[in-house]
């Protein structure tokens, strides 16, 4: 794991490339994950037209894609991204909305890993556990009870990950109270973050677009970790139990959260496997 204050440098770097991030997500979250991309500094375009989205993809520095709410127009972009993405090596991460409640959604991640190389595949842990197992407790787009990480199955849930990071030569994102960044030889828990993540909508969808900037100028465990940082530390000092007013401070602290505070909260933690 690289050292916190080296990964931060990526902040200032971002903002001085500019680099454009494209996003196929969807229409719940995609007002947020385009401005998050925005206040990080990047420029974001979400195009999801099967005719343009090779020409977009093949401009951009990064692709981000995304299950939720998934339409026919939708699965052909992102195969089309996708295929586009790992020509012109282009970092392409995967957020996996649904996949444990949607047969549909299942196989066509399947066919997309089985097809492309994703240098993130991220999702909260019933997500993750249908890719890994073939079946999870998932509860619609959230996390079930069964699937949480919890004190008691967290070396075995980053075992199952293992197993998919070695398949798919890829990082494994699972998100939830506990997140974990899991790669072949070891994993990253981070222990930030607040409860009303979990309940305001497009966090997670928001939270890979965040990280997909920063897979322009850090490698993906890196730039989850910072991604991860940002969005939860901010979501810590923005926390009230007015709903709407942690949703806007949270979009602020996105933006303009110091080093400092980040480096003063970072609960980061490596385990090898
Ligand atoms: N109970 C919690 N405590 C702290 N952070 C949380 C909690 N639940 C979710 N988060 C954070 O909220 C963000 C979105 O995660 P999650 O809710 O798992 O994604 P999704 O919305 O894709 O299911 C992540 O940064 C995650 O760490
Ligand atoms: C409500 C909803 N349904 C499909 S995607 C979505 C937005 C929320 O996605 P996430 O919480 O995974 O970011």
């Amino acid at each position: 794991m690289k050292n916190l204050k080296q990964i931060l440098k990526a902040r200032e770097i971002l903002k001085e490339e500019s680099p454009l991030i494209h996003a196929i997500t969807n229409p719940i979250s995609i007002n947020m994950v385009a401005n998050a991309i925005l206040f990080l500094g990047a420029k974001a375009i979400c195009a999801a037209h099967p005719e343009e989205v090779s020409e977009i993809t093949n401009i951009s520095s990064s692709i981000s894609v995304n299950l939720g709410n998934i339409t026919s127009e939708r699965m052909k972009a992102i195969e089309l991204a996708a295929n586009s993405a790992n020509k012109k090596n282009i970092p392409l991460a995967i957020d996996m909305v649904g996949v444990g409640s949607s047969t549909l959604r299942y196989n066509f991640a399947n066919k997309l890993l089985a097809n492309n190389n994703f240098s993130l595949i991220k999702g909260n842990s019933s997500e993750i556990r249908a890719l890994a197992l073939g079946k999870s407790q998932a509860k619609g787009i959230d996390v079930g009870e069964a699937d949480k990480i919890e004190k008691e199955n967290i070396g075995k849930i980053a075992e199952e990950a293992r197993a998919l990071a070695k398949k798919y030569k890829s990082t494994i994102l699972i998100t939830g109270k506990t997140d974990l960044i899991v790669s072949s030889d070891s994993y990253i828990r981070v222990d930030n973050g607040v409860e009303n993540l979990s309940k305001i909508t497009g966090t997670g969808c928001m939270l890979t677009g965040i990280i997909s900037s920063f897979m322009t100028v850090e490698d993906p465990v890196s730039a989850s970790i910072l991604g991860l940082l940002i969005l939860e530390i901010a979501a810590e000092i923005s926390n009230t139990d007015r709903l709407y007013t942690f949703f806007v401070n949270l979009m602020d602290g996105i933006g303009n959260i110091k080093d400092d505070d980040l480096i003063k909260a970072a609960k980061v933690k490596e385990i090898k496997f």
